[in-house]
């Protein structure tokens, strides 16, 4: 199979696309992103990367950071953490605050903000918000074997400027007793986790441990079980893209997590991880043409943990 070509058709067909959807702009210093870029990478489980268009621009990988800081606090606290955390889909935006008072300040999943603060708090707990935010920082940094990976200030402060909604959700958990240390202090390391900036290269490599756990390619790295890897595959495909995962299985079925900076990572079990990258959102908060990426990408590789994608027949066009 000739990714390579894949990848560049990829990236041609996303050059001509006129609807790229919108910038985040509720994070001041994501709006200023150029709509037009558009990257993909993919890491085979072994070999070399494989790239085309922006791929090597960093950009904010907002959400995305919640898988990396999921695996540490799992490390942390293993299965303890799902009396603080659920592993339901929400159903509802990533920053909803109806469905955590109805459910007792318990958020649904891992990846819905709530979720990622009561995360965050596991990874304070006991230490400084610069050294919670170094573990995270430090296995982006291992994963994608590339020391260059930064946290943007610029991005961080914003959003620690702006994030009252963010502010609402920690209160009201702590509140129910669901948070340990002080509110400002876990949201320092969410704010910050969130701004880390990674290009397509760098997170599709980063992505191989969950893509390779428990494969000879796997090696040695020890960041999960092949158990652990199995699960944290199912809570992306569950609830990876918060209230759009449903349709992202059912169109293109891979498990994934999404970000508000336009960045979407894609993991296919024992074969790949994909990374993909274009700044414009749809209305669920997910990258638009990220998403059309992936849909190619499965279509023409037959990449999909259910089986194969047929390309449509003419007649059904
Ligand atoms: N979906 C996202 O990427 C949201 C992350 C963003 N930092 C927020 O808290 O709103």
């Amino acid at each position: 199979m000739d990714l390579q070509a894949i990848a560049n058709d990829i990236v041609s067909r996303m050059e001509s696309e006129s609807d790229r959807g919108k910038v985040a702009n509720y994070i001041p210093e994501l709006a200023h992103v150029d709509l037009n870029k558009f990257g993909i990478a993919i890491a085979p489980i072994e070999g070399e990367v494989v790239t085309a268009g922006d791929a090597d621009i960093p950009f904010s990988i907002q959400s995305i950071s919640k898988l990396f800081a999921l695996t540490l606090a799992l490390k942390r606290v293993g299965a303890t953490l799902w009396q603080r955390v659920g592993r339901e889909p929400s159903g509802t935006a990533f920053n909803s605050i109806i469905q955590l008072e109805n459910e007792r300040g318990i958020p649904r999943n891992p990846f819905i903000n709530p979720g990622a603060i009561v995360v965050s708090d596991v990874l304070l707990e006991g230490r400084q918000p610069d050294e919670a935010l170094e573990d995270v920082l430090g296995l982006c940094r291992r994963l994608s074997n590339d020391e260059t990976v930064y946290v943007d200030d610029k991005v961080a402060a914003s959003e620690t400027l702006t994030g009252d909604r963010n502010r609402a959700l920690a209160n009201f958990m702590k509140a129910e007793g669901n948070l340990r240390e002080p509110v400002d202090r876990v949201l320092e390391v969410y704010f910050q986790q969130c701004a880390i900036a990674m290009s397509c290269r760098q997170l599709a490599t980063a992505g191989r441990y969950l893509c390779a756990a428990g494969q000879p390619a796997g090696g040695e790295d020890s960041t999960v079980t092949p158990e652990r890897a199995r699960r944290l595959n199912s809570l992306m495909m569950t609830c990876g893209l918060y209230d759009a995962s449903g349709e992202f299985a059912f169109r293109i079925g891979i498990p994934a997590k999404s970000g508000v900076g336009g960045g979407v990572l894609g993991i296919i079990p024992g074969v790949a991880s994909v990374a993909a990258w274009c700044p414009g959102l749809d209305r669920n908060g997910n990258s638009r043409l990220a998403i059309e990426a992936f849909e190619e990408l499965v279509r023409a590789t037959g990449w999909s943990v259910f089986g194969p994608l047929v390309p449509p027949r003419r007649s059904q066009t």
